[in-house]
């Protein structure tokens, strides 16, 4: 990461900042970014932004946190902002400090400065040390800190452990998140068209809409993938915002879209539902190998479809 470096579009890299983020942090996992330009922005929006007018070559991204659940800001503009691909994903382990500025005691303090995910993870420290406070929303932990030098009015905030390497303000308490497994969940999203390679441990993320009003729509949905031996490893519902009901479903599943399995589940889709939503097929962070039951094989798929195109073609009977 160098601030130095040109800042061509092919060599910027847009992330929530200020520098000492947990989005940062994701952003040091990326090879191809080091020593590119990092451009810091406010919200997930204007990531994708710099990404789709061609400003920034990727933007990265949280959407799933571990306690939270999925980010609906970058769900919903997943579903809305067209022409965005996922390359990548990466995982961030998240704990949280309480920190203040030089000289304030944790007695002293009434209002918390703090990132909505990171005030939700970390609510119930708050709420049996500091039962009566207020709180405003940040736009990231290192800019909740920030503003206390900011004319903030908050007396505290919560931010990432590594925040006393950025900023001089006292830390009140450590490891106030309410749980020490959570963890981030980043992807970086490009608008190349070129997939990721294939791995053997890759996933694949979609959004779905299902029809109108058709009872069973969505096992009809679910079926696509179970019938292919598809594993999904996160469902979530958003709401599409254009009317009370109406709800588009973003799923991930096991494998990618060069598999044969998947290619057919993808295909199923296609038909039954009146909009799918390719968001890529990337490696997984965890590098997990993907299993699934041998006759659900690439091969498999690819002898059915052979043997159908000699029954159309009309040549001789195979077994
Ligand atoms: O504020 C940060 O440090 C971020 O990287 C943002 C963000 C998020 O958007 O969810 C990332 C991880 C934490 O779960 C809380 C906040």
């Amino acid at each position: 990461m160098t601030e130095a470096a040109p800042a061509t579009p092919e060599q910027t890299y847009s992330y929530l900042g200020p520098a000492g983020t947990f989005t940062e942090a994701a952003l040091k996992q990326v090879p191809e970014a080091a020593g590119k330009h990092w451009r810091s922005v406010n919200n997930v929006g204007e990531a994708l932004a710099d990404v789709t007018t061609g400003r920034s070559t990727a933007a990265m991204i949280a959407i799933e946190n571990s306690i939270e659940g999925g980010v609906s800001a970058t769900q919903d503009a997943l579903a809305t902002v067209p022409g965005l691909r996922i390359v990548g994903e990466y995982l961030v382990p998240v704990n949280f400090v309480l920190v203040a500025r030089p000289g304030t005691t944790l007695a002293e303090v009434r209002l918390i400065n703090a990132h909505p995910v990171a005030y939700a993870q970390s609510r119930g420290w708050l709420e049996r040390h500091l039962p009566d406070h207020g709180y405003i929303p940040a736009a990231s932990n290192v800019q909740a800190a920030a503003s206390l030098f900011d004319g903030s009015q908050a007396d505290a905030a919560v931010a990432p452990p590594g925040i006393t390497d950025h900023l001089d303000v006292d830390v009140l308490a450590r490891d106030i998140g309410d749980n020490p497994n959570a963890v981030t969940r980043f992807v970086l999203v490009s608008r190349s068209r070129a997939l990721p390679e294939p791995t053997g441990a890759d996933k694949t993320s979609l959004i779905v809409e299902l029809p109108d009003d058709e009872p069973g729509s969505l096992l009809a949905m679910l079926e696509q993938f179970s019938t292919r031996g598809v594993n999904l490893s996160l469902l979530e519902s958003r709401p599409i915002g254009d009317a009370l009901g109406r709800y588009r479903f973003v799923v991930d599943l096991d494998g990618h879209v060069s598999d044969e399995r998947v290619a057919d589940a993808l295909l199923g889709l296609r038909r039954t539902s009146p909009k799918v939503i390719f968001l890529g097929s990337y490696p997984r962070a965890d590098q997990r190998e993907i299993e699934y039951h041998s006759k659900f094989d690439d091969e498999i798929f690819i002898e059915a479809r052979d043997w159908l195109r000699g029954l159309v073609s009309g040549e001789p009977d195979v077994d």
